[in-house]
């Protein structure tokens, strides 16, 4: 049986879950909490699915600010100091400025997109589309891998890895998730098919872990070459590369190759499902709302020289843009609770006791959608950063969701400059290139006759491209 830890949760303004240690410091109070049940505590009221809503029904209900939970759970996990260098590298090698460096990249990737989009105009469905530009823009700016467009290798390999690691991530999906003792039973035990799958699993992880690493790091070595491959035209900068000249340096800062290696298989899980939820929404954004989609591209047609594209570099003269990626970002934010943490010390919030080993859990979602800061706050309008005066950002008006959708702390999502960019520059140039519409699908009405409709959107959306 796990231990019985106490959970908080931050909610007018967001969400903590914490657990306690048996070291309280008696004087203060633990934060305002649900009513459990002896033992259970409550476990049986917070639900599987969608439970920050909960936590900020909860939250409005004591009128609080900070909730405290009860919950067993036996999950703990320690960030010593060799992960505490993962995070120093990708934290170092995605800051703002670093990322600056990666820009072809990016557009390399984003005009690929739309190349296959206009080669497959009949193709409505844009999801995969997406996938393979994320996978494309992670992969080359974490190893200066250029991936085929069909059938890639190196996706592959990081898809697979990846699926295994998300059906492990469920707890309660396996029988030893709830009886630990069956991790001793042998791998042939019937019922002990959790012990095959995990085999098969790292088998995966180490392929994606090793195989990209060791190919880009033998293309690096052998070209000696300098950050530009003059045959093909495109930076070749990457992560890898940086990091292998900083060993070869002797700087004090390099790190070592184990570092280097796992730190760089870490971004294609972290960055790419994330990144094209954001991407997904933002397209349901527009789908639902014509207007926007033309204020956009009316902006557009002003600034970008008719023929071209716009680039990163347009960012500050086409601030619709940058607010309908903001919005697409908040509306649907991609991680409501982000990744629990757990306190290292004791610490204390608006006079509440916060024991140190608690877990901590912000609740994004509900700072995200908080009408005292953002006015209507489930419907999709980038407006509400916009100066109507001046037609600029105005984050007076409505708080800039980065306080919020990317985490928080010193864990904050290494990734966030890199998702942003990747995200402004697709709609940018999706909306350039495109219109875009509710899919039509042809019907045979009763009396026989043939109609075309607009299909309605469900979570199974389709979007049609215009030219
Ligand atoms: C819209 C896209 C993205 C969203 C919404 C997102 C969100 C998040 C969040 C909420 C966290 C947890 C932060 C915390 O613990 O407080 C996180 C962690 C992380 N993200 Fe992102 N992310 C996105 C894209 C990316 C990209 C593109 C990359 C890399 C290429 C990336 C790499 C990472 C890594 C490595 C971590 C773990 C950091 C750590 O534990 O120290 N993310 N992300």
């Amino acid at each position: 049986m796990g231990t019985y830890i106490d959970f908080f949760a931050i909610l007018a303004t967001g969400a903590l879950l914490y657990a306690i240690n048996r070291r309280r410091k008696p004087s203060l109070p633990l934060p305002p909490g649900p009513k459990g049940l002896p033992l259970v505590g409550n476990l049986f009221q917070v639900p599987s699915k969608l439970e920050w809503m909960r936590y900020h029904e909860w939250s409005a209900e004591l009128d609080t600010d900070i909730l405290h939970v009860q919950i067993d759970t036996s999950f703990r996990y320690r960030l010593g100091d060799f992960w505490r260098k993962h995070r120093r590298l990708a934290q170092k090698s995605l800051q703002l400025t670093a990322v600056k460096q990666y820009r072809p990249h990016l557009a390399q990737a984003t005009r690929k997109l739309l190349k296959r989009l206009l080669d497959d105009r009949n193709d409505s469905n844009l999801i995969p589309h997406l996938r393979q530009l994320t996978a494309e823009t992670i992969l080359s700016v974490a190893y200066g891998i250029q991936i085929q467009q069909e059938n890639d290798p190196y996706i592959k390999i990081s898809e697979d890895a990846n699926q295994g690691a998300i059906i492990a991530a469920v707890p309660g999906r396996f029988l030893v998730d709830t009886i630990p003792i069956l991790r001793y039973v042998p791998a042939w035990f019937p019922g002990a098919s959790f012990k095959r799958k995990a085999r098969e699993w790292s088998k995966m992880t180490r392929l994606m872990v090793e195989v990209p690493y060791a190919d880009a790091k033998g293309r690096i070595v052998a070209t000696l070459t300098i950050a530009f491959s003059e045959e093909s035209g495109n930076s070749t900068a990457s992560i890898l590369r940086t990091s292998l000249q900083s060993i070869g340096a002797g700087g004090k800062d390099a790190f070592t190759e184990d570092v280097i290696r796992n730190t760089l298989a870490v971004l294609y899980g972290a960055g790419s499902d994330t990144t094209v939820a954001s991407m997904t929404t933002c397209v349901l954004g527009l789908l639902e709302h014509p207007e926007v989609l033309k204020k956009a591209q009316a902006q557009i047609d002003g600034v970008v020289k008719p023929g071209h594209l716009p680039d990163l570099d347009d960012e500050p003269s086409l601030p619709y843009i940058t607010a309908i990626a903001k919005e697409a970002l908040r509306w649907r934010d991609v991680t409501p609770i982000a990744i629990p943490h757990a306190l290292s010390t004791d610490d204390e919030y608006k006079g509440y006791r916060l024991p140190a080993g608690a877990i901590v859990i912000a609740n994004a979602w509900a700072m995200l959608h908080d009408e005292n800061v953002y006015a209507n706050p489930f419907e999709f309008n980038p407006d509400r950063f916009i100066d109507p005066e001046t037609g600029k950002i105005d984050y007076s008006r409505a708080r800039d969701p980065l306080h919020a959708c990317f985490g928080f702390g010193r864990r904050i999502c290494p990734g966030r400059f890199m998702a942003f960019e990747s995200l402004w520059l697709l709609i940018a140039s999706l909306i350039t290139a495109f219109d875009i519409e509710k899919a039509k699908e042809k019907v045979t009405l009763p009396s026989g006759e043939e109609v075309e409709r607009t299909v309605e959107l469900t979570h199974e959306y389709t979007a049609a491209l215009i030219v």
